[in-house]
């Protein structure tokens, strides 16, 4: 990738601004998931939390990656229990939002909805609503520090429901409620396998009758039967990962999953020669939103390499793919990082990333005139540009 000085400005090529400065858009990322590994440890100590498996800063950030490189989703998961586990105060929340938003502006995010499962922050006594009230605060001091250093970013919550607990449709009240004060929608998470989303249709019913957003984890440790579900039951606007839909996709009359190399290539120069099922046409048809993230696939075994992920498959047969980060600690990833892995291994180019930047943007819960003054004042600047606004 080429700086501003070593682009002459033409009227037909633009200067290309580096990866980590262009402004980024991330719609899937979870606060208890981009915990910094220090403040994890300094947490620990101030709460007297003894369960960690390290005790220096390297050492631990190495243990989240090494652990959630796991091959499974459910033992992914279980590293979660030492970010969740410091994080049971309304100080410790707010903390942990407050640099969230410091560090994604920092990383070149101009817009953020970050989830988390209030239901999980409560073993200090904390209600529902203060929770939220917590972490929102931090959101608002972290954008408040990070425009004090220059970048401006917008962040927004999602409140979680974990999918094999009970309590989706309190949760799912509990985000209406909040809805003016920074919450944008509603998610399901956690294990997939076993826990489809049609359990918690209650929930779903009252968001649709409420106008409100939500996305749904669905297609990462489980196949098309979850993602139909959160679609066509459940009414989900945007799909968590949602990688699994190449299930639904044939070449030449065979699975591509059969030999995913080969349909990258073909995806490349041939697009039309790609047989979309009917779900995987739907969702293509429909504009559905994929919040696709790659490293964290490849450490859950839900997708085989970065190079042949298949959000650049998708990317390129025009689904509405966007770029995300899911879990920076467990990942050791930001933006910036799966955004070169993509450029560095699988042949992204510039245009690639200001269309998953856009894409992102258009899918946002974010009411409208404020999604097109992103893309028209942020997002084409920089990329069509060069320009940082
Ligand atoms: O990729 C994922 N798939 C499913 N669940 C996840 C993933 N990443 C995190 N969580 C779950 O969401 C909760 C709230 O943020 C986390 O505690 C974790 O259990
Ligand atoms: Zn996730």
């Amino acid at each position: 990738m080429t700086t501003p000085e070593t682009t002459p400005q033409t009227t037909t090529s633009s200067p290309e601004l580096p990866v980590a400065v262009l402004p980024k858009v991330l719609l899937h990322d979870h606060l208890d998931g981009g915990v910094r590994p220090a403040t994890v440890l300094e947490l620990a100590r101030e709460q007297g939390y003894d369960a960690l498996p390290a005790d220096e800063v390297l050492a631990l950030e190495h243990w989240f990656s090494e652990s959630a490189d796991s091959g499974s989703l459910v033992r992914y998961l279980e590293t979660f229990a030492h970010t969740v586990g410091v994080m049971q105060t309304a100080d410790a929340l707010h903390r942990v939002a407050r640099e969230c938003a410091v560090d994604l502006a920092a990383d070149g995010v101009v817009y953020a909805e970050v989830r988390y499962a209030p239901e999980q922050h409560l073993e200090g006594g904390l209600t529902l609503d203060q929770v939220v009230d917590a972490v929102t605060a931090g959101f608002r001091e972290g954008q408040e520090e990070a425009a004090a250093a220059g970048h401006r970013i917008r962040v927004r919550s999602l409140l979680t429901a974990m999918r094999h607990a009970a309590r989706s449709r309190e949760i799912a009240e509990l985000a209406v409620r909040h809805r003016d004060r920074e919450v944008a929608g509603f998610d399901i998470a956690g294990a997939e396998d076993g826990f489809p989303p049609t359990r918690h249709l209650a929930a779903f019913e009252y968001l649709r009758q409420e106008n409100f957003h939500f996305t749904i984890h669905a297609g990462e440790a489980f196949g098309l039967p979850s993602i139909w579900e959160a679609i066509q039951w459940c009414g989900a606007e945007r799909l968590g990962h949602g990688v699994r839909i190449v299930d639904d996709i044939r070449l030449d009359g065979a699975p591509i999953t059969d030999d995913p190399a080969g349909a990258l290539e073909r995806a490349r120069t041939d697009p039309a020669a790609f047989e979309l099922g009917p779900l995987a046409a739907y969702v293509r048809d429909r504009r559905i939103p994929l919040e696709m993230c790659p490293s964290s696939n490849v450490q859950t075994g839900a997708a085989e390499s970065i190079e042949t992920h298949p959000v650049t498959l998708l990317k390129d047969l025009q689904f509405r793919v966007t770029l995300n980060t899911d879990n920076r600690l467990m990942s050791a990833t930001s933006m910036t990082r799966e955004a070169t892995l993509l450029v560095e291994r699988a042949g992204w180019t510039h245009r690639d990333l200001r269309r998953v930047a856009v894409n992102a943007m258009k899918s946002a819960f974010l009411p409208f005139d404020e999604r097109l003054e992103i893309i028209e004042g942020v997002l084409k600047p920089a990329y069509d540009e060069g320009r940082l606004v």
